[in-house]
């Protein structure tokens, strides 16, 4: 059995290294593209869209982060493997679904650039290696997401849920990661040490696994009591992680901080995605979706939207701005945003 199960699983991934990998003269034109500056592509905005950016465009966007962050510099990366892992990553997303897809992934990224270029703080309390780890967890943080949560995969028994159980999507986003690091061509920790190697794998695991709600949810006091108080000891590993983890939440959910046609623009696409799985929760478990995905209830979505901005997003935006001032501009585009939803809550 074992020879036979090792075939199978060295065929499994020949094949989706094969489908996964981009094409070599897409890897070669992006290489030997000029990488636009930070400033012409409005990366270092809090307020960034890549609404009608080119595709190539956010490619460019996604080098020219690392670039900027100093990390192939720092970490020796070869420019090529590089290339080819950004490319690879993002045909690691489904384009055809309409909020977890590429745009999602890169919107992540460029919000924790955001935050770390605008707060010299996170510079110092970051290791160079911690940057590196939440730049590539934000990138991979929903790979090849399937528009449907943990719950529907886990209650519809798809493969997903016998691998992993819990946190199954989460954990298939962290193994597909690793899959495109060691894959021929885009191995760009090739040169890192065995320790920093090992050490970053670690933070990207429990970045990635951050961005369950549910995590978020259960860890967020403990971070909300840590910005109540004068002085925080940012040395300590335990306060380094759980302030990793709670700005990958900060960064996953920054769409509810764009500007409101952008805001609005978003949630469109969250709510086709939602509405999406009900319909398929109608038709293959034959029960009535929860309110959240039920399209009969679309007309109650200005109103979900205020609520999810003060039970989820809200609460988290006010403890980083407190404890990081210039991230001050995310919390106040969500109270504005929260305003903008009410209105339309009302008004129905
Ligand atoms: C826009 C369509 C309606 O969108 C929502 C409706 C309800 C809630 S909720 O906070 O009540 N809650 C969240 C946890 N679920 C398990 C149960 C429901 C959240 C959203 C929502 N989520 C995201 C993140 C993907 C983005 C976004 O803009 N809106
Ligand atoms: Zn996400």
């Amino acid at each position: 059995i074992t020879e036979v199960r090792r075939a199978s699983i060295e065929v499994t991934e020949e094949i989706l290294a094969y489908h996964l990998t981009a094409a070599q003269e897409d890897i070669k034109a992006l290489q030997e593209t000029t990488i636009p500056s930070a400033e012409s592509l409005n990366i270092l905005d809090f307020h960034f869209s890549d609404f009608g950016l080119p595709e190539d465009a956010t490619t460019q966007a996604t080098v020219r982060m690392f670039l900027d962050l100093n990390l192939v510099q720092d970490f020796n990366i070869d420019y090529k493997s590089l290339c080819q892992w950004v490319l690879t990553v993002r045909r690691g997303y489904r384009s055809h679904i309409p909020y977890h897809n590429w745009s999602h992934a890169l919107s992540t990224a460029q919000s924790m650039f955001a935050m770390l270029m605008a707060t010299d703080q996170l510079q110092k309390i970051f290791s160079r290696l911690e940057i590196l780890a939440l730049m590539i967890a934000t990138l991979n943080h929903d790979i090849d997401h399937r528009g449907v949560s943990n719950s529907y995969i886990e209650r519809s028994q798809q493969p997903l849920a016998q691998l992993y159980g819990h946190s199954s999507l989460e954990n298939h986003h962290y193994n597909l990661c690793i899959f495109i690091l060691n894959n021929t061509g885009s191995q760009i920790l090739s040169n890192l040490s065995d320790e920093d190697h090992r050490a970053v794998l670690h933070m990207i695991k429990r970045a990635i696994l951050a961005t369950n709600l549910n995590i978020y949810m259960q860890r967020r006091g403990e971070f909300f009591s840590l910005a109540e108080k004068s002085r925080v000891n940012w040395r300590s590993e335990k306060q380094r992680d759980l302030l990793r983890s709670m700005l990958m939440t900060a960064s996953d959910l920054s769409a509810i901080t764009k500007p409101w046609p952008e805001q609005k623009r978003i949630a469109n696409l969250v709510a086709m995605e939602f509405f999406a799985q009900g319909d398929k929760e109608r038709e293959e478990f034959k029960t009535k979706p929860i309110d959240v995905m039920d399209r009969e209830n679309s007309t109650r979505l200005p109103y979900m939207q205020v609520e999810y901005i003060d039970e989820i997003c809200f609460p988290l935006y006010k403890a980083v701005s407190k404890l990081f001032d210039s991230c001050s501009p995310l919390v106040n585009a969500c109270k504005k945003n929260r305003k903008n939803w009410l209105h339309l809550a009302e008004g129905t």
